[in-house]
């Protein structure tokens, strides 16, 4: 597996060695060994999978207590994924940085702990599977706007207004919101 920062060096865009043959594909997700020689994690508490139609913005989500990794990939469609420095004291703070994960390319994004995640669906279905390094901790569950002027994501949404939860499109800004020292 090819393991590379993204613009924010701490989130890692991972693809893995994918043999295809006549019947079709196998890769490896993860693999526990090839994890710890790229200083992965190798633990994980648990998996997740949503499905989302076209336009559906998933984020940006964090949890305050346990903050979570997550090693997310794309099983069906495509999305473009985020992932936002929120620790106050990082010197990439408030910056972004997002990859296209798609059943196509079999990419898989590592997003650390400190850092709130999202993404948009991009085609008219998408499976979402993620590992996460923590159980989720529903109390401090927490958003942040997706459109954050002083985030200012660059979502590749064609005009139409994303299909967000109550959660998500009642979000405050980063500015207004408790994260990381
Ligand atoms: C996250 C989570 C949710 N739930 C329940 C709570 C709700 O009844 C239902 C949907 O939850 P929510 O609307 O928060 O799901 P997403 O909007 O997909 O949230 C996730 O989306 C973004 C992109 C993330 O990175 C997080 O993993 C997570 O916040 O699943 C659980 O039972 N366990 C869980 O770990």
């Amino acid at each position: 597996m090819i393991v590379e920062p993204l613009a924010l060096p701490e989130v890692k865009l991972i693809t893995p060695r994918v043999f295809g043959d006549e019947r079709g594909f196998f890769l490896e997700s993860f693999n526990s060994a090839a994890f710890a020689i790229h200083g992965l994690p190798t633990e994980w508490q648990q998996d997740n999978h949503s499905r989302s139609r076209r336009g559906v913005l998933r984020g940006l989500h964090y949890q305050l207590t346990n903050p979570q990794g997550k090693l997310v990939r794309v099983t069906s469609g495509a999305v473009f994924d985020v992932a936002v420095d929120i620790r106050r004291s990082s010197p990439t703070y408030a910056r972004w940085c997002g990859a296209l994960l798609s059943a196509e390319n079999h990419q898989m994004l590592y997003v650390p702990p400190g850092f709130a995640h999202g993404f948009l669906v991009v085609t008219d279905s998408a499976d979402f599977l993620y590992k996460c390094t923590t159980l989720w901790h529903a109390p401090s569950d927490r958003a942040i706007r997706w459109d954050d002027p002083a985030l200012a994501i660059d979502w590749p949404f064609e005009g139409l207004p994303p299909e967000l939860s109550a959660k998500d499109a009642a979000a405050p800004l980063l500015a207004d919101a408790e994260t990381f020292a």
